[in-house]
């Protein structure tokens, strides 16, 4: 372990390119002693190039990586991979199969004297609860049981971090949750760091202590699962994480304060905003949206049910409002608008909404004084620091 406040991993500056076009442009990141760090964004946008700068498996064209107060890579020179302390899981398990599952796990710990070296795999098959198949070849393990030997021999040699990347993908729906979990409790269990790359939201959500949003090389976000979720820096990241509309709103001074409307009526009160007079867009996600049957068309919210996704406890409705703009509200299960029936579509009570000017989230007057970003205004250096 690193002493207390200091980072684990930390990222300074660090860009990778490939050809013209950088995998990962200027990243800083600090993942502390003990977190559990999940790096999401699209196909293609850096994240597994993230981890195998940290691994060593590639070198940084500028920037440094430091790793338990030591600089691996940058202007002191290049740590190889097998020098620093980092463990590795990934998606297709990467045991070797003429091997047993004990010596699997071993296999890192060959600076280690026999006797100190088999206690260390009994102890590590014990935290993945795979004492009784030592003995076994990984082709006689199912997925899940091969995974959790993977991060055995990860943990082995007492990794400064241990690096996942995708570990649950080759997974089906039913066991990755469940090797999720497991996988996880033994991470927190022995607090490892951690840095776990996945393209789910959900799992990036419940799975991180903290969440860092990538697109096209950088950082677009990092916070909490409810900072990102609840609120989001920009439309990208809004989008991204979970589903969302857009809609036209207009902040207004109200005595003593500011409204948001837009055109399903009052989304909230702002505090702080008092006599602003403003043109936003307000972020809704489905399960912000109430619906009401039947439509008066001089209302606000007033549409019609344009499709039902029937999700089993949830039903997804997508409502077509009268300005043409759509919609989508959750539903309980009971409920259930026909497509074609007329509603009145509602924003939930007690929202605090995400507003945006251009495609950048803004939280104060201050924000919306000047023009609207758009996508062409510069974007600060990225950041993975919260
Ligand atoms: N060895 C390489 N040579 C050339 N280009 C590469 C190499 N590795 C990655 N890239 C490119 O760098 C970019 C980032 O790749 P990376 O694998 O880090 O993305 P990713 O976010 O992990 O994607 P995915 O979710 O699809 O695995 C991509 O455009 C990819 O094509």
């Amino acid at each position: 372990m690193t002493p207390l406040g200091r980072p684990a991993v930390r990222l300074l500056g660090v860009t990778k390119t490939y050809g013209a076009v950088p995998a990962v442009d200027a990243v800083d990141l600090d993942v502390l002693d003990g977190e559990l760090v999940t790096v999401i964004g699209p196909s293609g946008c850096g994240k597994s190039t993230v981890l195998r700068l940290i691994a060593g498996l590639e070198r940084p064209d500028t920037g440094a990586i430091v790793l338990a107060g030591h600089e691996v890579a940058g202007p002191a020179g290049f740590v190889p991979p097998e020098r620093r302390r980092v463990g590795l899981v990934f998606q297709d398990h990467a045991l070797f199969p003429h091997l047993t599952v004990a010596r699997n796990v071993a296999f890192g710990l060959d600076r280690l004297e026999r006797g100190r070296r088999d206690a260390r795999v009994r102890e590590v098959l014990g935290l993945v609860r795979l004492g009784d198949l030592a003995g076994r070849y990984p082709h006689e393990l199912s997925g899940g049981e091969q995974q959790r030997v993977a991060l055995a021999r990860a943990l082995a040699p007492e990794p400064t971090v241990v690096l996942l990347d995708e570990p649950f993908s080759s997974l089906d729906e039913t066991l990755r949750a469940q090797v999720r979990a497991e996988l996880v409790g033994v991470l927190r269990e022995t607090g490892t760091t951690a840095v776990l790359v996945t393209h789910d939201q959900t799992e990036a959500l419940s799975v991180g202590d903290r969440v860092v949003v990538m697109r096209a090389g950088r950082v677009e976000q990092t916070g909490t699962p409810q900072e990102v979720f609840e609120r989001p820096a920009s439309r990208f990241v809004a989008s991204f994480m979970g589903d969302a509309d857009f809609l036209p709103a207009h902040v207004h001074p109200e005595r003593g304060g500011a409204l948001l409307t837009c055109e399903i009526g009052i989304v909230s009160t702002l505090p702080g905003w008092g006599g602003t007079d403003a043109d936003v867009e307000v972020v809704l996600r489905p399960h912000e949206v109430a619906l009401t049957a039947g439509a008066d068309h001089a209302t606000a919210g007033a549409g019609v049910v344009t499709d039902v996704e029937y999700h089993g406890a949830f039903v997804l409705h997508t409502v077509r409002l009268t300005s043409g703009r759509t919609l989508r509200s959750w539903q309980p299960h009971a409920v259930r608008h026909p497509v074609g029936a007329p509603v009145t579509a509602s924003v939930v009570p007690g929202l605090t909404p995400t507003l945006l000017r251009g495609d950048r989230a803004v939280t104060s007057p201050a924000d919306v004084a000047g023009p609207a970003d758009g996508d062409a205004a510069p974007r600060g250096r990225s950041t993975l620091r919260s």
